[in-house]
């Protein structure tokens, strides 16, 4: 093993992890988002991109919610579907870029996790793998997690090479749910992360070009267990109240 200035590879492979999650952990904690740029390389990158045009041209998105084009809902002019997704867990054939940068975003949050004592982050979601195919289609300003169901930190991965902001589709984000707005470029191999809840209201503007991003969420276990536990006695009241219904009818028959 060649020593580096006392280094192994290992431990400079983990000292870059390290620093960045330093970097991250402190942004966020300053300013509630935070984002690195040139995260996997242009040959990566460019790699992730073209598994997820292929996943496009395979047909593996949804289709996005039905939109009237000019926005005020009439029904007069033609219709376009806005943002569409697809649901990746990374062993799917043709994804093998997608399942590395999936794995490349566990390792950083692993260790943002020894860094932050409020949250204990072992598990994700899938990958969201999403685009807008343009003609003015966006997403309304939201929270992704407004009510406690167990994401705390949003990773947004964005594969626009040569985006510009008159191509539209900037991710406007309001943190501290402030009023002045932050705007961020959804640029080719940035690597967004903000917190999931309330503090970051956003919304993603108008796409006159298509435009994909690769979103991953990450839950804090608590916070996620007790939303498991609530979403199982909501499944039981509900089916004692549906069992009494139909017992209330089958009183009523005899
Ligand atoms: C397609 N799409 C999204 O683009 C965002 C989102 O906030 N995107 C931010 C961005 O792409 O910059 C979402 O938060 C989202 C949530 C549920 C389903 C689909 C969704
Ligand atoms: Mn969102």
């Amino acid at each position: 093993e060649t020593k580096l200035n006392g280094y192994t590879q290992i431990d400079l492979l983990q000292n870059r992890f390290y620093e960045r999650a330093k970097y991250v952990v402190d942004t966020l904690r300053k300013q509630g988002y935070c984002y690195l740029d040139d995260f996997h390389g242009e040959v990566t990158a460019l790699s992730i991109l073209s598994e997820v045009k292929n996943l496009h041209q395979r047909e593996k998105f949804t289709d996005g919610e039905l939109v009237s084009s000019n926005g005020n809902g009439s029904m007069l002019n033609k219709k376009i579907r806005d943002d569409k997704i697809a649901w990746i867990d990374g062993k799917e054939e043709n994804c093998q870029t997608i399942s590395h940068h999936m794995t490349t975003v566990n390792t950083l949050i692993r260790y943002c996790n020894g860094l932050i004592d409020e949250y204990d982050i072992e598990h994700r979601t899938k990958a969201m793998v999403a685009c807008y195919p343009g003609q003015g289609t966006c997403y309304k300003r939201h929270v992704d997690n407004p009510n406690k169901d167990g994401r705390c930190i949003t990773t947004l991965y964005y594969l626009n090479p040569g985006w510009t902001e008159e191509k539209g589709g900037m991710l406007k984000l309001y943190p501290g749910g402030s009023e002045e707005a932050v705007k961020i470029l959804p640029r080719l191999d940035r690597l967004l992360l903000f917190w999931s809840d309330r503090r970051n209201p956003h919304e993603v503007e108008p796409s006159h070009d298509v435009r994909y991003a690769i979103t991953l969420w990450y839950f804090d276990k608590n916070e996620r267990a007790r939303f498991r536990k609530k979403q199982e006695e909501d499944e039981r009241k509900k089916a004692i109240l549906s069992q009494q219904e139909n017992g209330s009818k089958d009183g009523k028959k005899d």
